[in-house]
């Protein structure tokens, strides 16, 4: 891979200013976990760090949120409500409009599991929230239960599906992968979202523009690198890239970062937390060749 220039179409990020601080790189906020899954909101939240965000703040239900903070010391946390299941009700809404105003971009889906408080909660931001959101996992399965699923959004918008969670999304269970690309660049288009499409050769389409990814390999195949991904798309929002071209480079970087992974440890090996760790190897890669001449 090094000395080979990126391939074409890859978005450009600049080499740090001099003068840069951590306001440059934006504020994140990512909204999940609940009890059983904390893990999946810190994978996002560390992912949103090596992806480069200037400052990050998970909020997650205050039955959690110590087991969260101790995860990582790098994000910031923001306690919401649990309700009896052990999930954020839909009173944390006023909780969360606090934080909101001081965020340049939001996350919301993994680990958040799902209830009725849950719906109108992930309806309610996903309608009136003005700027760039990424809905992964649970995010993604609220809205399926929408009338019009992604219809009707405020801002610029990434959702980030596997296979089981577009058919969701489209009300097909029985999609092929080959079919569900088609469709992902219809919905793109008709819905004016960002699609990304997650699989071997993730498909990345704003309806008029699409993406195959080149990176990646079936390491992949476990529990929680997608949460690493909704995080890295998240920080390549907060240092303002557009929702397609956040979207791109953060598929790009993530799979790369497991190319980079199972030449010291295994496909079997791979897990999300080891994953994290070779996302700075995949961004020491992609900056040694990006003033290389495009391909
Ligand atoms: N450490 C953690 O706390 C983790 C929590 N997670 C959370 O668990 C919740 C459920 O996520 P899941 O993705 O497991 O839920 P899903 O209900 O979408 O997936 C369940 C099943 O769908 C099928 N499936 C998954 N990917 C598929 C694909 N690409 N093509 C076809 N079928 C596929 C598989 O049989 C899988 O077991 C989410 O909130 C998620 O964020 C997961 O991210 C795993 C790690
Ligand atoms: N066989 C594979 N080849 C390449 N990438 C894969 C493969 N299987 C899964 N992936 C990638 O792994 C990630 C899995 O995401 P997801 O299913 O949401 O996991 P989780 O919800 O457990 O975090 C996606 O980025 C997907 O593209
Ligand atoms: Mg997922």
């Amino acid at each position: 891979m090094p000395n080979q220039p990126l391939p074409s179409g890859l978005p450009i990020i600049a080499a740090r200013a001099a003068d840069s601080h951590k306001g440059t790189f934006g504020r994140a906020l990512l909204v999940g976990g609940s009890v059983g899954m904390p893990g999946s909101i810190s994978l996002s939240g560390q992912a949103c760090l090596k992806g480069g965000a200037g400052l990050v703040t998970l909020a997650v239900p205050d039955a959690i949120i110590n087991t969260v903070a101790n995860f990582e010391p790098s994000y910031m946390t923001w306690a919401l409500p649990t309700d009896r299941t052990g999930r954020i009700p839909l009173h944390a809404k006023a909780r969360l409009n606090e934080k909101l105003h001081s965020s340049d971009c939001l996350a919301i889906g993994p680990g958040l599991g799902q209830t009725r408080g849950l719906f109108h909660l992930v309806s309610h931001l996903y309608e009136t929230f003005s700027k760039p959101m990424v809905i992964d996992a649970d995010g993604l399965n609220l809205l399926a239960q929408r009338d019009d699923s992604l219809a009707g959004h405020a801002g610029p918008r990434v959702v980030t599906p596997h296979l089981g969670e577009f058919r969701r999304l489209v009300g097909k269970p029985h999609l092929s992968m080959e079919d569900a690309r088609d469709m992902a660049v219809d919905v793109a288009g008709n819905q004016q979202v960002v699609v990304v499409l997650k699989g071997p050769q993730t498909l990345v389409t704003d309806g008029h523009r699409h993406w195959h990814n080149p990176t990646g390999n079936p390491g992949l195949a476990t529990g929680g690198t997608g949460d690493v991904l909704t995080g890295l798309i998240t920080a390549l929002l907060a240092q303002s890239l557009d929702v397609y071209e956040a979207a791109l480079l953060a598929v790009y970087l993530h799979g790369l970062a497991a190319d980079l992974a199972i030449r010291e440890t295994t496909q079997s090996g791979l897990t999300a937390s080891g994953l994290l760790t070779f996302l700075e190897e995949a961004w020491r890669d992609y900056e040694s060749r990006r003033d290389l001449p495009s391909t």
